[in-house]
């Protein structure tokens, strides 16, 4: 559960990217979180993992304070960021033992659920190649496996589809739909609205730092029975806020 209460986010002293937002993302539930480019989703989404701190407001990750708790509070998510660069000079399978051991993930069940995920996104012929050497699809793929390593209660992902095979975006598609029924949460950004119609529960949608609407997608299309699509559902609550 992600609880943001009353948050802002002011860059450079005049511009307000995050403008008094508040959302429960509930448990049991993928939630969506979809707008226009520079609509706030990312700074959002750095608040809410503790990489940036937000000037009003505050947010909790099951009951656990970002800025008060930090500590507490990141070990309840995993988080896939939306630029995947990161650890170039490690091999995937040093990547993927460095995040077990940050997460204390027992050796058996790290052994084993790296043999899982490396088989699931077929990356077991890339373990021992630098990730520098891997393409942007494969470097996305080894940082979605190093956040499901420690099997977080929450899984928060900034456009986690892009880069991704078909077969590799089914499959998380899948595990995100597994996590959720097993009563985690999920909370995920993209710009793909079909995907947003298929696999969310619920859809945030945000512009200008400011939450036009957040619900069902029956509870949207209810709102706006003139729209036929999900995208004539998303221009007509973006251009008519
Ligand atoms: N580090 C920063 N310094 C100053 N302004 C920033 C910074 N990061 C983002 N912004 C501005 O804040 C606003 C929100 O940006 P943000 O990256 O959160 O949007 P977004 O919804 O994630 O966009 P996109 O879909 O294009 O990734 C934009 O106007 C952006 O230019």
């Amino acid at each position: 559960m992600i609880e943001i209460n009353n948050v802002t986010k002011i860059y450079g002293g005049k511009h307000k990217a995050v403008d008094h937002i508040s959302l429960h993302i509930p448990t049991g539930e993928i939630v969506g979180f979809i707008g226009p480019n520079g609509a706030g989703k990312t700074t959002t989404i750095k608040m809410i993992t503790g990489v940036l701190n937000p000037d009003e407001g505050s947010i909790s990750i099951n009951g656990k304070d970002i800025v008060k708790n930090p500590i507490e509070a990141k070990k309840e998510f995993g988080i896939v960021p939306d630029s995947a660069d990161m650890f170039l000079r490690l091999k995937g399978i040093e990547y993927l033992n460095f995040m077990g051991d940050i997460y204390e993930v027992d050796s058996d069940l790290r052994r084993q659920r790296i043999d899982e995920l490396a088989e699931a996104f077929e990356m077991s012929n890339a373990l021992n190649d630098k990730i520098l050497s891997y393409s942007h699809g494969m470097r996305q793929k080894i940082i979605i496996m190093g956040v499901l390593l420690s099997d977080p209660n929450v899984w928060i992902l900034d456009e986690p589809m892009t880069g991704l095979d078909p077969q590799s975006a089914f499959k998380l598609k899948e595990m995100m739909k597994e996590h959720a029924a097993k009563g985690n949460t999920v909370f995920f950004s993209t710009h793909v609205l079909e995907v947003a119609e298929k696999l969310c529960d619920k859809v945030v949608i945000i512009n200008k730092g400011t939450i036009l609407f957040f619900g069902t997608l029956e509870e949207l299309e209810a709102a706006y029975p003139q729209c036929e699509s999900l995208e004539a559902l998303f221009l007509e609550v973006i251009n008519h806020a």
